[in-house]
């Protein structure tokens, strides 16, 4: 038993390509769908519409008789010349609007013609339109249907129900009736929306997937809403999305995906461009103005943010404003800041419909309170919502006037994003930041950059975990043996040292199919799902592509048979995967002649044969209703099989170098520290510019306000947008000393009260394991995995006592005191 796939002379490639029908298994990829606006072959454009001949009258009157080469000719002609065709403006018409706004056209044509495009577009400027009409015209030509991912699974139905009349959509989640189903199956529907997981699998995703490609009609394109979520350095990465791509691609056969955000910088959208495997630069079909003209905005840091609050919703510039959304970073301050309004704002009724003055509004809250706050807002009774960043993502409420941010958001895209929530029918709308002059809000704020960080020690953990070694270098080496002469071998075995030595390793083993389940190494390792899965992304980015993502699988094998071991002994005869799950246990020492059950790792265990995933579970669950003679039972055979524990699903080497595992580690290691650290830099250049703009006070700005601040402030997001900055600005961090002086300045009065109280912590505690990273966390108010808030939150001596003081530093201070106590 190799316990290696595939032939050891493979090539890799090969063997990767392999892997990947392998994870296609079962899943036919759709027809392939033909562009709307029809491209003859990869490199010239000759367009015609096979059904219809619609597309007469406008591009091909151009093109007669002529032929364009490239993507970029085909992408420039679509700029200049092209005439959109009449059914597009029917179209247009049939969905209740007289023309585009600016780039709708220029990015639903591009979709028509099969071409992959990104839309960056602030908010409220009219991006759905760019998948709602394609979707519509591919499924009027042909059955077939539109993909839309979207992150705001709680938020789908209301999408679904607010989408134009003409537009047939539905969504998949857990609670789709049969009917639902069928009627996407059957094509009824022109748009499917669907959050990544039910795409990818995952953790959350639960019977809420997508049915396998070939019961769902042709995929006429994907888009991906939010699309910033796919570059790893965007404000908002989420590693599942990076995955999408991949699944569109190989499990569904997508080959045109249309991107939509309101939020990247030019290098962000080259990179989300790379991820979307956009050929062309026009493929980033529209990038607009960071913020809409009609917004006005305004900086001031007051000493008492609760009265300035007031003054300013009491003065001129809000007074008078019905919609107002106040942001606050924490829920508990929603809560009193509702309160507070509620209270002081009595009496300033502005007008009849009005009921509510203030409301709060966070993730915390139950589903029901969300909805009528959310309802109450929608229809004007509700003048303030006093919120989390949880609320305003997609809703559509044209005529928010006011967004007042408490506290700083975490980054230049969040706040265009959450202003972008005001003024959205093009009427002039104010928005007002309070900054705290102190940076009280930039050590909130760095609790969630550190909370997501992980250190050198784990990392190390979770690779040994994911590249264990395998016996493909000594069954190769012996294979060596048996064909040639002993000395050869010898001198095989000197090259391969030498080889090892200067890092240029011959592979001998081309991966093994594995499977980490995500609770136990969540719960092993402190680090949450999210976190494993940021890893294993940086590890198939890396230009060695360490490790390949497969779908989550459950891993996980019970076997019991009800007639007892001579039963499991009788199945292993006619059982392979059982007679290997068997031999493996013997030859691991375990004696199973008196069980009749059995429990082993099904990935490893098809690894291991040579087999693939999928025919071994089948095999498996086949053996509940096999009536071989000698089994009792009506139909069924007696013996239960049955899968469980969710798993990270992966190809990966298993004969590293102790070198190769040190500089994977130190990969990983790096590569989460320069996260850090751009975002830590990226929040004190935010910081720096809300400073250069910023009023002494409130008063200064809530009666009148003076334009040329806020051109200002745009100027200087306009300019963080358009530059063709570095993605990793960890080094410009290492520059920017000034902050580290500030922590270390107060850590030097305070260094010997932090260390008596992690003293006292770990005393109270001394039956529990703690890391200087655990330590430090606890008293920044981060909760992780192992060390919830809900638990350590409650003992408020050490919960978020040190936020102010530097993280790295208190992490230091523990784990000097951790050593000193063993
Ligand atoms: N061509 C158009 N003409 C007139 N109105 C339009 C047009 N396109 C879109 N709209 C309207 O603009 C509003 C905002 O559109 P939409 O929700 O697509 O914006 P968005 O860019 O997706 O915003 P968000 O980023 O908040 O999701 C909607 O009410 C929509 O009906």
């Amino acid at each position: 038993n190799t316990g290696s796939r595939g032939s050891a002379g493979a090539n890799p490639s090969q063997h990767r390509a392999q892997g990947r029908n392998q994870s296609q298994a079962g899943c036919q990829p759709t027809a392939d769908i033909k562009p709307y606006i029809y491209k003859k072959n990869k490199n010239s454009l000759s367009l015609f519409s096979p059904s219809k001949n619609v597309v007469q009258n406008g591009l091909s009157v151009y093109l007669s008789g002529m032929h364009i080469t490239g993507q970029h000719m085909i992408a420039l002609f679509l700029t200049f010349f092209s005439a959109t065709p009449p059914e597009v403006y029917e179209a247009l018409a049939d969905f209740g609007y007289k023309s585009f706004r600016p780039g709708q056209e220029l990015a639903i044509m591009r979709i028509l013609s099969g071409l992959s495009t990104l839309v960056v577009l602030s908010t409220g400027m009219g991006k759905s339109l760019c998948y709602q009409l394609p979707a519509y015209l591919y499924a009027k030509r042909s059955k077939s249907i539109a993909l839309v991912v979207s992150p705001l699974v709680s938020l789908m139905d209301d999408q679904v129900s607010g989408l134009p009349p003409k537009i047939k959509a539905a969504c998949i989640h857990s609670n789709m009736t049969k009917n639902q189903r069928e009627a996407v199956k059957e094509g009824k529907v022109h748009v499917l929306l669907l959050s990544p997981e039910a795409l990818v699998g995952g953790g959350h995703a639960g019977s809420g997937c997508l049915p396998p490609a070939d019961q769902l009609p042709p995929v006429s394109f994907a888009c991906i809403d939010e699309a910033h979520c796919v570059s790893e350095w965007s404000h908002n990465f989420r590693p599942c999305y990076l995955r999408l791509c991949k699944v569109l691609r190989d499990r569904l056969g997508v080959r045109c995906l249309l991107g939509l955000t309101a939020t990247a910088t030019l290098a962000t959208a080259r990179d989300i461009a790379h991820h979307l495997e956009i050929q062309d630069e026009d493929g980033i079909a529209v990038r607009s103005a960071a913020v809409p003209p009609n917004l006005h905005l305004s900086v001031s840091m007051d000493k008492e943010k609760d009265q300035a609050l007031v003054g300013l919703l009491k003065g001129d510039r809000f007074g008078s404003l019905d919609s107002i959304i106040v942001y606050c970073t924490r829920r508990e301050e929603t809560n009193r800041i509702a309160a507070l309004l509620r209270t002081c704002m009595q009496g300033k009724m502005i007008r009849k419909p009005l009921k509510w003055i203030a409301e709060s509004y966070h993730a915390g809250m139950s589903a029901s309170q969300r909805r009528r706050v959310q309802n109450n807002f929608m229809c004007g009774e509700l003048r303030v919502v006093v919120a989390t960043v949880a609320f305003g993502m997609g809703l559509d409420k044209s005529d928010v006037r006011g967004i007042i941010h408490y506290n700083m958001p975490k980054s230049f895209e969040s706040y265009v994003q959450e202003i972008g929530r005001a003024g959205r029918d093009g009427k002039s709308a104010h928005c007002h930041l309070f900054l705290d002059p102190e940076g009280g809000d930039l050590c909130e704020l760095r609790r969630h950059i550190y909370g997501d960080t992980v250190d050198y020690f784990t990392v190390k953990k979770l690779v040994q975990k994911l590249f264990p070694p395998c016996k493909c270098r000594q069954i190769n080496e012996k294979q060596q043996a048996v064909l040639k002469s002993p000395s050869s071998v010898h001198q095989h075995q000197e090259e391969e040292q030498n080889c090892n030595e200067t890092q240029n390793v011959t592979r001998v083993c081309h991966t093994h199919e594995r499977a980490v389940p995500i609770q136990e190494t969540v719960e092993a390792h402190d680090i949450t799902e999210e976190g494993i899965e940021t890893i294993l992304c940086y590890l198939e980015l890396h230009p060695q592509h360490w490790v390949e993502l497969l779908h989550p699988t459950l891993s996980s094998c019970h076997l019991v048979c009800y007639s007892g071991p001579q039963q499991l002994r009788a199945i292993a005869k006619i059982c392979p995967p059982v007679a290997v799950a068997l031999a493996r246990k013997r030859l691991a020492g375990e004696s199973l002649s008196h069980s009749s059950s059995v429990t082993f790792d099904v990935v490893e265990l098809a690894d291991s044969m040579g087999w693939e995933l999928i025919p071994v579970k089948r095999t498996l669950r086949q053996l509940q209703w096999k009536t071989e003679r000698g089994f009792r039972g009506t139909g069924k055979s007696g013996v239960l099989v049955e899968f469980s524990s969710l798993s990270f699903h992966f190809r990966s080497y298993g004969d590293l170098t102790h070198q190769e595992m040190d500089s994977i580690c130190e990969f990983l290691h790096q590569r989460i520290q320069a996260q850090e650290k751009t975002q830590l830099y990226q929040l004190k250049a935010c910081f720096k510019a809300f400073f250069s703009v910023a009023y002494h006070n409130s008063t200064s700005c809530s009666d009148k306000m003076d334009d040329d601040r806020s051109q200002k402030l745009k100027a200087l997001l306009m300019n963080y947008f358009d530059k063709k900055a570095e993605l990793d600005l960890s080094k410009k961090y290492e520059e920017d000393k000034e902050d580290c002086e500030l922590s270390k300045y107060k850590l030097k009065d305070w260094g010997d009260q932090i260390r008596a109280d992690i003293r006292s912590f770990l005393s109270t505690r001394n039956e529990e394991k703690f890391s200087g990273r655990a330590i430090a966390r606890i008293f920044h108010g981060i909760g992780s995995p192992c060390y919830p808030a809900l638990i350590y939150g409650k003992d408020r001596r050490f919960w978020r006592k040190y936020i102010n003081f530097d993280f790295n530093e208190i992490i230091r201070i523990a784990t000097e005191e951790i050593i000193r106590t063993k």
